[in-house]
């Protein structure tokens, strides 16, 4: 099926749409709420303190499974990340990886997005971010695009001195809706995979490559095993199920809610003059002279730190293939990225170079609000799914959510009550 290739700006489903909304009410107390768990629930939160080895399952190797074995593993348990493709092969290694502090603030994400935003930040100073993953602090701008203003001299943005001078193209009615103190970026698959080495080389994480097919579960309703496809069975105290848009084909969890996937497309280009691009993210309301209908869109511009430009948008519901190695962007779609490159920046034209062409899927919840917690009749089977545009964000709070659940009995740094899986009812038998 054909992509709907400029979505209107009031789509529900189109993903940068989905980002801007959000911009709200804006509350920008820097506080993270800390939850209180009771005495008998909570043991310390120290490394590896106080815990016996207890064995942990995590399946899917995106930034949901990677930040919760991470955190795991650092509190101590034993843990095998079970991976069915690659490491970060879908989604979490193709976002744009923007983060941002307050964004999400008036909405059930507020505290969880809060407190991941800060811990983005203490990740990437134990971590050396700036030089590992590209994390770095943005400016960020929403910007009205013209396409048929464009003629062939260029209109003079010199006027208005809170548009980048790199962005030459047509670009009117700039406003700041980020600073420094509140938006950043990670290069996601590069932060991904940095967690990952540190969990194996540090806390002794194991990695698996198979297809998780099911969880094996005791009499007493308590999880006690995974089961891999080929006959391999991984015993474990606990497993943690984070299959993004996977999820929704994984019985055990289709059977409770649905989760879909949105497919959104990106490409990343390499201007020839890498230094003239500066750190502002771009949140375009961009608007075509032509074909298509002339419907606007809203398609997302991340400059790295690399010198690399990231550009997303035109996004579609599509049935999510089985094999994430066979996702891969509609060409028409890609074009119309291409097109815009080029008409916000013309360092972004014809003489920059292609270094990827790409789609992913978002893994999109009915509610809209992600799944994290204990899955209700199954004793030590937990999840982490369903979070659509904001996955890379909110990663590092999940994984240390979901490792004090289970490790602790309860989650101190986010208050997980708004995301359990028990909203959705029991599993039908
Ligand atoms: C174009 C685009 C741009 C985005 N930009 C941003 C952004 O700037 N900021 C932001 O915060 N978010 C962004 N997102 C959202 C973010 O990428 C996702 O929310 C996040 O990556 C989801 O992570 P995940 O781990 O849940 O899923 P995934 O990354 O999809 O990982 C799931 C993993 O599970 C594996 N798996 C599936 N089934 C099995 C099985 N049976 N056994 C074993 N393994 C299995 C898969 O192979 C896959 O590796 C963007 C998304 C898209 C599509």
């Amino acid at each position: 099926m054909a992509a709907t290739l400029l979505a209107p700006s009031s789509a529900p489903t189109y993903l940068p749409c989905l980002r801007l909304t959000l911009i709200g009410s804006r509350n920008l107390s820097k506080t993270t709420t800390f939850v209180n768990c009771s005495a008998a629930q909570a043991s310390p939160t120290m490394d590896g303190q106080r815990h016996s080895k207890k064995h942990v399952a995590v399946c899917g190797g995106g930034i949901i499974g990677v930040c919760t074995a991470y955190f795991l593993a650092k509190k101590g348990a034993a843990v095998t990340l079970i991976e069915k493709s690659s490491v970060a092969c879908a989604a979490s290694g193709k976002a744009g990886g923007f983060l941002a502090l307050d964004w999400c603030d008036g909405g059930p994400l507020s505290s969880l997005a809060r407190a991941s935003f800060n811990l983005h930040r203490s990740l990437a100073e134990e971590l050396n971010g700036p030089d590992n993953y590209g994390y770095r602090a943005l400016t960020t701008l929403s910007l009205t695009v013209t396409e048929s203003q464009q003629t062939g001299s260029k209109p003079s943005n010199k006027a208005n001195s809170l548009i980048p001078s790199w962005v030459d193209g047509p670009a009117r009615s700039p406003t700041t809706i980020g600073s420094t103190q509140t938006t950043a970026q990670v290069h996601p698959q590069l932060f991904t995979k940095t967690l990952l080495n540190k969990a194996v080389n540090d806390y002794g994480l194991e990695v698996v490559i198979g297809k998780v097919e099911r969880v094996g579960v005791g009499e007493g309703g308590r999880v006690e095993s995974v089961m891999i496809e080929g006959g391999r069975v991984i015993e474990s105290d606990a497993v943690v199920l984070a299959l993004g848009p996977w999820s929704g084909k994984f019985e055990l969890l289709a059977s409770m809610f649905r989760v879909s996937g949105l497919k959104a497309h990106s490409i990343i280009l390499e201007p020839k003059e890498a230094d003239a691009i500066t750190p502002h993210a771009l949140f375009l309301s961009y608007y075509p002279a032509q074909g298509e209908g002339g419907k606007p869109m809203d398609p997302e511009v991340y400059p790295r730190p690399t010198g690399e430009v990231y550009l997303c948008g035109m996004s579609s519901e599509q049935e999510v293939p089985d094999d994430p190695e066979t996702v891969s962007g509609d060409p028409a779609s890609i074009q119309v990225l291409k097109r815009v490159a080029r008409t916000v920046s013309s360092h972004l034209g014809e003489e920059a170079q292609v270094k990827a062409e790409q789609a992913c899927f978002l893994p999109c919840t009915d509610d809209g609000v992600p799944v994290i917690g204990e899955l209700p009749g199954i004793k030590g089977c937990y999840v982490g799914t369903g979070h659509n545009c904001w996955g890379i964000l909110n990663g590092p709070a999940t994984g240390a959510a979901l490792a004090e659940l289970v490790m602790d009995g309860c989650a101190s740094i986010v208050d997980l009550s708004r995301f359990s899986p028990a909203r959705f009812g029991r599993p039908s038998a």
